[in-house]
């Protein structure tokens, strides 16, 4: 990566801002998911180690620019607390005379966790008063927020304007594993593509065309190319005005040689809910008020077959409902197949494979599980992320 990161940088004595990505989910004011915590900890254990004041900060939620008591970061503050084995001293607001007041407080090595950023309008408008407020407290800032990276806030890029700024080791390896992945891919490189979010997603397969040997799709996403390819797709997830985009790039797959595999069979349901009946029909045989949830056992398999002779996978969206039961097959498949494959360098972008692997208790055997949904398809797509230019060249 060509930006300064922590490394590269002074930080004895120093106050130093760290933005990380602690938008967890949270359950009766307890984190019912701490993999964005654990994936901050090297950032944070580096600095506290180097002798920093550290001064974090995080969104939690989308609270609008207004106090939600739900949304305070205290539950957080905790939970980091014993998974550092430290004090972690936790502010009531985000920037000001008060928390000034805690900054200097702070001893090298003291962990300070402000509040939730989004609850000041300025955050999310990327006010330049509020990302001045944000730097007056610090000597550096340090990013390492990357699931928030394709976000232009006050405190993901605006500070970036006024301190020394540099990334930290999570926003670095995130870059450094998606950007090999993506520049100078092991081969047979294949991208799966599924979930339900046609319209962000459809931008992603066309840059993807660009990289991939194979191309999978599935989940909801499939559908619009299956009704590209002439056949009736019932009920299922249907996005009528990309049917001609779809078509585009299936054309464009066989000219560039891209392998494209699209489900051969579905599991169909009379009604979306555990309690539906079901049946496995070929792709060219949905009936017209049944609606496809899974792809189908041939389609696994010839899925997995995929998977095993590849030597890098990114893996974006679920292939089916796997919320529901009867319908997690498929993408419990796909999950086992990467998790199968020795010699495959599996990567799992998004919120919901990434859930989806954690619940088939395969999170362990996958290379690298990114902890951005967004970010990491908009860094797939080739978007450059405001939070990482703003940072300093090296
Ligand atoms: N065939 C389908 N029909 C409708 N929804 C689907 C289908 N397959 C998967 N989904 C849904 O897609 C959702 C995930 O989509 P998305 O948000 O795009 O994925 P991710 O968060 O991994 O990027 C899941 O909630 C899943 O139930
Ligand atoms: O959870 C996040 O994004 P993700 O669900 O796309 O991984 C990030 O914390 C960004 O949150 P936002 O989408 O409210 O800006």
């Amino acid at each position: 990566m060509n930006k300064k990161s922590v490394k590269d940088v002074e930080l004895k004595g120093k106050r130093v801002f760290c933005r990380v990505d602690f938008n967890v989910p949270m359950k009766d004011g307890q984190v019912t998911d701490e993999t964005r915590i654990r994936a901050a900890l090297p950032t944070i254990e580096y600095l506290t180690n180097q002798g920093a004041k550290v001064i974090l900060a995080s969104h939690l939620g989308r609270p609008k620019g207004s106090v939600v008591e739900e949304l305070r970061l205290t539950p957080v503050a905790k939970r980091l607390s014993e998974l550092l084995g430290k004090e972690v001293k936790k502010a009531d607001e985000a920037y000001g005379d008060s928390v000034k007041a805690m900054v200097d407080t702070l001893s090298e090595g003291d962990v300070l966790l402000l509040e939730n950023v989004r609850f000041y309008p300025g955050e999310e408008k990327n006010d330049s008063e509020l990302a001045k407020a944000f730097a007056e407290l610090a000597d550096v800032y340090v990013n390492d927020a990357f699931g928030a990276a394709h976000r232009a806030h006050a405190s993901t890029e605006g500070i970036a304007h006024h301190l020394p700024a540099v990334s930290g080791l999570l926003m670095e390896k995130e870059l450094d594993v998606l950007g090999k992945a993506l520049s100078n891919p092991e081969r047979p490189f294949t991208a799966i593509i599924g979930g339900a979010k046609v319209k962000d997603k459809i931008g992603v397969i066309e840059n993807l065309l660009e990289k991939v040997d194979n191309l999978i799709i599935g989940g909801g996403l499939a559908y619009t190319f299956v009704k590209a390819q002439g056949h009736e797709v019932g009920k299922s997830l249907l996005e009528e005005d990309k049917i001609e985009l779809a078509k585009s790039f299936m054309e464009k797959a066989k000219e560039k040689g891209v392998n494209f595999y699209m489900p051969v069979d579905v599991v169909v349901a009379d009604d979306f809910s555990e309690e539906a009946n079901i049946k496995t029909v070929a792709i060219e045989e949905i009936p017209s008020d049944w609606e496809a949830l899974d792809i189908g056992p041939k389609t696994r398999e010839i899925y997995s077959d995929v998977i095993q002779n590849s030597k890098l996978v990114i893996w974006n969206g679920p292939m089916g409902v796997f919320e529901l039961k009867k319908f997690a097959g498929g993408t419990r498949a796909v999950a086992e197949a990467l998790a199968e494959a020795n010699d495959t360098y599996s990567v799992i972008g998004g919120g919901d494979s990434a859930a989806a692997v954690e619940k088939f208790h395969l999170a362990d055997r996958m290379s690298h599980i990114s902890t951005g949904g967004g970010a990491s398809l908009e860094f797939m797509e080739g978007k450059a992320l405001p939070g990482v230019v703003a940072l300093n060249d090296k």
